[in-house]
């Protein structure tokens, strides 16, 4: 039988919540070995996500329909249903006989016992003809849908209150925006407007300065007007407005993205300094994320040459003699700001976890804030809402680094985003602080300077 995007997906859901690891990884390799095709393959991407944001929501309706305890359940036989589900009450476009036989068929190429063919079958019928009324209870049971595991809810509630701890859950079920950051050195955002406008994509302004917020595209990135010509990058605008934090750029200056990925904030400092022959040298040692940093750099500058280091900070550091004007430390953290989009991290992370980054984190600004020019400045940034990868540390650097203080964000961000900015607890200072909303992911930010000697 043909392996089909509904296996994959339950496949999938079985592997992340037995391994605990990350999401994407197990997808992929699921994919390869069983070629599916880039349609599947985005069919199964969308299901295997969407039941990771709903996984309470679907869970609830499963203990509606099921005879059996979900926990004796066949864990596939569970992920079958759970994504059989997922489409029935999520996606419009699927016809519900197509739900009902490929959830079985998926049993049959899993190899699961004949007998629950027929149970698989069964729940998926009552839940078509019990739709609505399914739909209707589940509006009563809100809270219960919104709760987050592993304690993640109770943190959030210690620290933000009750009000905010249920919204980001709640904001955490849903479908992240897709915000473009405009390549200003290529095209305005307005005239990057317009082209969308008359291929008929909405976009609006979003809270960073070159941001745009595309409406309901349900379309490959890659299809979006000016792609391959390099004019936009896909980033949140919280990330944008963290790179932001490097103002001012000092012309001729030497700039290090330390943690650079896949170059996101790289080509935004380039962006931001494109006046200013400013030199720029990239860091990131995962080779897969390497070689998306340089398609994506070559996508987007004709000109300009990035210096990437295909290695770690640590070994970086061992050989480098040059002081930067401007680091930006965007470090590996727990990603708990950005679960709407990586939804497999609410099931994944442990209490364990923030203090284990932590220590890699001190030690990635360490060694950033010696290769720092006097004058220069340091940057901060993680897309976690956890108090040790973010206050904390910036409370242990300072510690360690009593010639460091904390400067105030408000004057490199624009004004709409000052709700956003905290001011340190002790000490002067802010940080930049989004909790996940509609148009930002949770992010966290700090801009760092040397004290005057003299
Ligand atoms: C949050 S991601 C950076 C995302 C990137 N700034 C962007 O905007 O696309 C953190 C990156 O740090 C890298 N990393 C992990 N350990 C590192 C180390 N010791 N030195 C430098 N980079 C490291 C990871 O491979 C990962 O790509």
């Amino acid at each position: 039988m043909k392996t089909s995007s509904r296996y994959i997906a339950a496949e999938t859901l079985c592997q992340v919540y037995k391994k605990q690891q990350p999401v994407k990884p197990i997808l992929e390799k699921l994919c390869q070995q069983k070629q599916l095709n880039p349609r599947e393959r985005s069919l199964a991407m969308n299901m295997v996500f969407g039941v990771l944001r709903k996984r309470q929501y679907l869970d609830i309706l499963l203990r509606k329909l099921s005879t059996v305890r979900l926990k004796k359940l066949d864990p596939f036989v569970h992920q079958a249903l759970t994504v059989g589900l997922y489409q029935l009450f999520f996606l419009d476009s699927i016809p519900e006989s197509a739900i009902v036989n490929e959830a079985v068929n998926s049993c049959k190429t899993a190899k699961v016992h004949k007998r629950l063919h027929g149970f698989v079958n069964g729940i998926l019928r009552n839940a078509t003809r019990q739709k609505e009324a399914l739909a209707n209870g589940m509006k009563e049971q809100e809270q219960e849908i919104h709760t987050t595991p592993s304690g993640l809810f109770k943190r959030w509630q210690e620290r933000f209150g009750l009000e905010k701890a249920r919204y980001i859950c709640e904001i955490n079920g849903e479908e992240p925006p897709l915000t473009l950051r405009v390549n200003s050195t290529k095209t305005s955002i307005d005239d990057f407007e317009a082209l969308l406008t008359r291929e008929g994509i909405t976009g609006t302004r979003g809270p960073a300065p070159e941001s745009l917020i595309i409406e309901d595209y349900q379309g490959l990135i890659g299809d979006i007007p000016g792609y391959k010509d390099g004019l936009f990058q896909v980033q949140d605008s919280a990330a944008q407005l963290a790179s932001l934090l490097l103002l001012p750029i000092k012309s001729g200056g030497h700039y290090l993205d330390a943690c650079a990925g896949l170059g996101g904030k790289t080509s935004h400092i380039i962006q931001l300094g494109a006046d200013k022959e400013i030199k720029v040298i990239a860091v990131e040692p995962d080779a897969k994320r390497k070689e998306k940093f340089i398609t994506n750099i070559e996508r987007l500058f004709t000109h300009h040459e990035v210096e990437l280091h295909p290695t770690s900070l640590q070994e970086f550091k061992a050989s480098n003699t040059q002081a930067f004007d401007g680091i930006l430390v965007d470090a590996p953290c727990s990603g708990t700001g950005v679960i709407r989009r990586q939804p497999d991290i609410r099931w994944n992370r442990k209490e364990e976890d923030f203090l284990q980054k932590q220590i890699i984190q001190l030690e990635i600004l360490s060694l950033a804030a010696e290769m720092l020019a006097p004058t220069g400045i340091l940057v901060y940034a993680t897309c976690s809402l956890e108090i040790e990868e973010n206050e904390d540390l910036i409370k242990k650097f300072l510690l360690l680094f009593p010639d460091f203080y904390l400067t105030d964000c408000q004057n490199y961000l624009p004004e709409e985003v000052g709700e956003h900015i905290r001011p340190a607890k002790d000490g002067d200072g802010s940080f930049f602080a989004p909790l996940p909303s509609k148009r930002l992911d949770g992010f966290f930010a700090a801009r760092l300077a040397r004290r005057d000697k003299q």
